[in-house]
């Protein structure tokens, strides 16, 4: 079936009143920012903020840290569709109830006031927002941040362009008929252009022309789009990489009317230290390999142990997408300012230590009822990956399904570990090659702060410390994604003991077993068994004799 590609239509009723906000706003606001005087927090002080992607893992820590550190903020408005039979509404209040809101809920029980959800699905015609809502957010949105997007590596083109382009250009239209708009932030990411060894912050030219694009995808069915797709990604490992990149020129064509900021992080991972620090709430990319290795499942995964693991805590990431925020609407640039939000430059770790850490943290703190101990290698050769795959992963599965159906019960194991294969399979290329990005905006931006939100909104990865980091978000894994108890430990390291003597024992009777199956057909060996079995013998009474001397 072929999914409709809306874009012309999607745009009535936004485009058309579309004005020229960069010029009004820039009359309208000129008096009320007072320069790089003005802190953070102050900014955004009766400010009304537009969220797209409020209820996705960025989104959400978007909007706490926006409640804790900035009180003042006006309101919060959440564009967030009705999903599997749950209300807008609905959705968004079981999200300010989660732990992650805990802080802001001491601080300010009544925080939900400011709390806005306005009903949208970003892929329909005109975000499916209603002409009432679009009255309400034209009149006083300040400021938006763009975090909606598809990030899955399998999402099929035609989708991915809907969601992380169309919706974008969609977004736009109705970001320049806000009469009080300030800047608009679009998240993107490092890996837009990851064909290139190194990353400037600039937008590269686009891969193709995305309306030229758009309109050639309009009139295939889904089955053509998907028999091209490999050639329009070329060199980029998924629709997900190609389309951000699309987006990301899309939003720069707008940059003489809206003040733009463009923030890219590389691979997104548990909180630093705020709210708390290891909060995660996903298995997307690193995270779900965590737990799989951490759960014993997962043995082997192709990586390169020395290439830089450019992981950057969302905190820092959302930190830095609030100071863009302020540092676009009150220094208003001429060009859109693209923030590589990376580590890598910085305060480099690699693939071969996060293993390390890894492993020992859930060595510390395992996991409840871990299939194996933990214990996962990575290596960067193909063949290696293989041989473990099938030793260590296949090998398994086909004798614990054998035990599952032997004792009743549905075997399950194998269908887990071709699901792993095929997420691990997509995540392999960004474990195992090294990107360098230029993050001098980054550093630009922190000299832009006081000192005071310096700390506040800190995005200083120079005072990382790696081995703490992975710590807490191995025990992020467990407590937020896993809701496993951590009094539960003490019975988890039993069970670690357990299986270690399991595997003590099945390796003790492998050898056994080979070596029986090896003295049936050589002489030598026999040989050598019978003296090895005598000389136990004697060893054995030998101490039973001196035992009974001494007694
Ligand atoms: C100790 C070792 C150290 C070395 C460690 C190297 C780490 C190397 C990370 C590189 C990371 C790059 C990241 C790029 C940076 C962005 O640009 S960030 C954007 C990141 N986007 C993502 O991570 C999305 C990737 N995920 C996907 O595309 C889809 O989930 C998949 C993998 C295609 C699977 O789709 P699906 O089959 O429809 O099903 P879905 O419900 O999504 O998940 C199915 C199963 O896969 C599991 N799964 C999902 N994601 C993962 C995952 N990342 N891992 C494992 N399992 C997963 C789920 O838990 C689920 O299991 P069950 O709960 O059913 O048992
Ligand atoms: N996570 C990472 O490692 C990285 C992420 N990024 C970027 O950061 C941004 C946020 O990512 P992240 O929070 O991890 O992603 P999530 O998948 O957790 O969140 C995506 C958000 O987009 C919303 N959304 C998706 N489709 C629609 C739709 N049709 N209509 C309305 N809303 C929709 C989701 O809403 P719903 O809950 O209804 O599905 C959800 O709130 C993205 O732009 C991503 O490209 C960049 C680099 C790394």
């Amino acid at each position: 079936m072929s999914t409709e590609l809306s874009e012309g239509q999607g745009l009535d009723g936004l485009g058309e009143q579309a004005t020229n906000g960069k010029t009004r706003q820039s009359d309208i606001c000129s008096g009320t920012t007072g320069g790089s005087m003005v802190s953070i927090a102050e900014y955004y002080a009766g400010k009304n903020v537009l969220i797209t992607g409020a209820t996705g893992f960025m989104g959400k820590v978007l909007v706490e840290k926006l409640l804790r550190s900035c009180p003042e903020v006006k309101a919060l408005y959440l564009l967030v569709r009705p999903k599997a039979g749950q209300s807008m509404q609905q959705r968004v209040s079981d999200m300010m109830k989660c732990k992650l809101f805990d802080r802001v809920r001491e601080d300010n029980p009544d925080f939900h006031q400011k709390i806005i959800p306005i009903s949208s699905e970003l892929i329909q015609p005109g975000l499916a927002i209603s002409p009432e809502d679009v009255e309400r957010l034209t009149a006083c949105i300040n400021i938006v941040f763009h975090c909606a997007a598809t990030i899955r590596f399998d999402e099929p083109l035609k989708h991915a362009l809907q969601l992380n382009v169309i919706a974008t250009q969609k977004l736009l239209s109705l970001a320049q008929q806000m009469h009080h708009l300030e800047a608009f932030i679009h998240i993107s990411t490092a890996y837009a252009n990851c064909n290139r060894r190194h990353i400037d912050e600039v937008i590269y030219p686009p891969p193709v022309e995305p309306k030229k694009l758009i309109e050639s995808l309009e009139w295939m069915d889904d089955g053509i789009v998907r028999d091209i797709t490999p050639r329009l990604i070329g060199t980029r490992p998924n629709t997900y990489t190609y389309t951000k990149a699309l987006a990301e020129y899309v939003v720069q064509q707008e940059q003489d009317k809206l003040n733009i900021g463009i923030i890219r992080p590389s691979i997104v991972g548990a909180s630093w230290q705020e709210p708390f620090p290891g909060w995660i709430d996903n298995f997307n990319g690193p995270s779900g390999v965590f737990i799989a290795a951490g759960k014993g499942i997962l043995r082997t995964m192709r990586a390169n142990n020395d290439a830089v693991a450019d992981l950057i805590p969302v905190d820092v990431v959302i930190n830095l997408t609030l100071a863009a925020g302020w540092y676009t609407a009150v220094h208003r640039p001429k060009n859109a300012v693209v923030y590589n939000c990376t580590t890598g430059g910085i305060n480099p770790f690699h693939w071969g230590e996060i293993e390390h850490h890894v492993m020992s943290s859930f060595k510390r703190n395992p996991l409840e009822q871990a299939f194996r101990r933990p214990n996962a290698n990575i290596t960067s050769n193909y063949l290696i990956n293989q041989y473990w795959i099938l030793v260590s992963h296949k090998f398994p599965a086909l004798i614990y399904d054998l035990f599952l159906r032997l004792s009743g019960q549905k075997p399950q194991m194998m269908r887990i570990f071709n699901r792993l294969h095929k997420a691990i399979g997509l995540l392999e290329y960004f474990s195992s090659q090294d990107w360098e990005w230029n993050s001098e905006n980054m550093t630009m931006l922190m000299n832009q702060l006081t000192p005071e939100d310096r700390k506040t909104f800190n995005f200083d990865v120079r005072q990382l410390n790696w081995p703490e980091y992975i710590e807490n978000y191995c025990i992020g894994t467990k407590k937020y994604v896993l809701n496993e108890d951590m009094s539960d430990i003490p019975a988890a390291r039993q069970h670690l003991r357990k299986l270690r003597n399991i595997r003590y024992t099945f390796n003790t009777l492998l050898v056994v077993f080979i070596w029986r199956v090896f003295i049936a057909r050589s002489q030598m060996a026999r040989n050598i068994w019978y003296f090895v079995v005598s000389l136990c013998f004697k060893f054995l009474s030998y101490f039973r004799a001196s035992s009974t001397i001494t007694n």
